[in-house]
């Protein structure tokens, strides 16, 4: 197909299109090339995925960052070797996928020798969807596991006040007959990104996401973003993950918790100041079986039970369904050429 095609009210673009697109909107707000090309191909992929929350709908987001001048756009990441299985990355108040990007081949070294390595990002921001960071590894035949930690807006189970972040949670496993296995959720009852996209759209959200500035249960997206917050998902147990999500993103690397940085004297900023851990394992060190002959057979048994989804298994459908192109509203389009100006 030719790079863009346009059918009433929408327009298809290639992947490298919109690549392209995105990259040109980065530079054009001050990145370095490394930074621009990293974040375009992150934010592209998350929109081929349909991964929505984090796909195109953050352009205006990343933008407003840049200009605030809250986040260095030309950061250069500090990798430090630390130990025989554990990297550090200062990201130097740069985004984490550039962060993460240095740091890919000393962790994998690592991985691949010790059969397990550990990844520390601090002074990093993450606005992404996490999957990205993790769903690589398991191409390579490796089990990644990643959290981050993000802004506070979640209520603890049992508290009356928000602390918590968004806080997500990847994992990706490879597989003997098939895509990796990946999963990546948030453990908030929803992501922030999809209360903004409701708002936006006048939705209601489904019952159990949020409370009201007041505290009381609210199914109205804009009561949630404006003084009020959001529940851990799964009450106290999404709550306890959220909790390991701070430690492990934060505590352990050096970061900033959730509720710790104050962007208030930096109008328009929206990307979270904080950390983000990876573990890395190669399972060929491990059980002494095949580990992607045994994922496969666990995929097996559950289909065998009934089951018809697999985490992962919804973006893989849009990624095929994108090969056709990438579908944008004018609207959608329209804005990010005006950013790319
Ligand atoms: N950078 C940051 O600080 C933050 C980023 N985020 C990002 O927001 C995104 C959205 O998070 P969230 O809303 O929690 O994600 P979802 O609840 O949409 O999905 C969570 C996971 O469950 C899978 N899934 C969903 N429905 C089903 C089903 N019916 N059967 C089987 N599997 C299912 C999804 O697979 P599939 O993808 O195939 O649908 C996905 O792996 C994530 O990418 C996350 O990383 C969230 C918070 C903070
Ligand atoms: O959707 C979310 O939740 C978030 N996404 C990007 C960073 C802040 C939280």
């Amino acid at each position: 197909m030719s790079a863009q095609s346009e059918h009433a009210g929408s327009s298809t673009l290639s992947l490298d299109a919109l690549v392209n697109l995105l990259e040109k909107i980065f530079l054009r707000h001050g990145t370095s090339p490394e930074v621009a090309r990293v974040l375009a191909e992150n934010c592209a992929c998350a929109e081929r995925d349909g991964a929505h929350s984090h796909g195109v709908f953050r352009m205006p987001g990343y933008v407003s960052t840049l200009k605030s001048g809250w986040v260095s756009g030309r950061a250069v990441p500090v990798v430090e070797d630390v130990a025989s299985g554990f990297v550090r990355v200062d990201a130097a108040n740069g985004f984490a996928q550039p962060a993460l990007a240095a740091a890919r081949p000393l962790l994998v070294a690592k991985a691949r020798s010790a059969g397990i390595a550990v990844l520390a990002i601090r002074n990093s921001h993450h606005f992404a969807a996490l999957w990205p960071d993790v769903e690589p590894f398991a191409y390579e035949g490796l089990v990644a596991l990643s959290v981050v930690n993000s802004m506070t807006c979640v209520v603890p189970h049992g508290a009356d006040r928000p602390l918590f972040g968004t806080n997500p949670i990847a994992f990706a496993a490879p597989r003997a007959d098939g895509e990796p296995i990946v999963f990546d959720l948030a453990t908030s009852a929803i992501a922030h990104g999809d209360v903004q996209i409701a708002a936006r759209k006048g939705e209601l959200l489904p019952p159990g996401m949020g409370v009201d500035s007041l505290g009381q249960p609210t199914r109205d997206p804009k009561a949630i973003l404006e003084g009020g917050a959001l529940l851990p998902f799964g009450g106290h147990k999404g709550s306890a993950l959220s909790m390991m999500v701070e430690l492990l993103a934060a505590a352990l690397t050096g970061g900033n918790f959730s509720f710790e940085f104050d962007w208030s004297n930096h109008p328009g900023a929206k990307t979270p100041w904080t950390g983000q851990l990876l573990i890395v394992i190669d399972p060929s060190k491990a059980a002494g079986q095949d580990f992607a002959q045994r994922s496969q057979e666990l995929v097996r048994q559950m289909h065998g039970v009934g089951l018809r989804r697999l985490p992962g298994d919804r973006r893989h459908r849009e990624r095929a369904r994108s090969a056709e192109g990438i579908t944008l509203d004018e609207q959608t389009l329209a804005q990010l050429q005006a950013l790319a100006q």
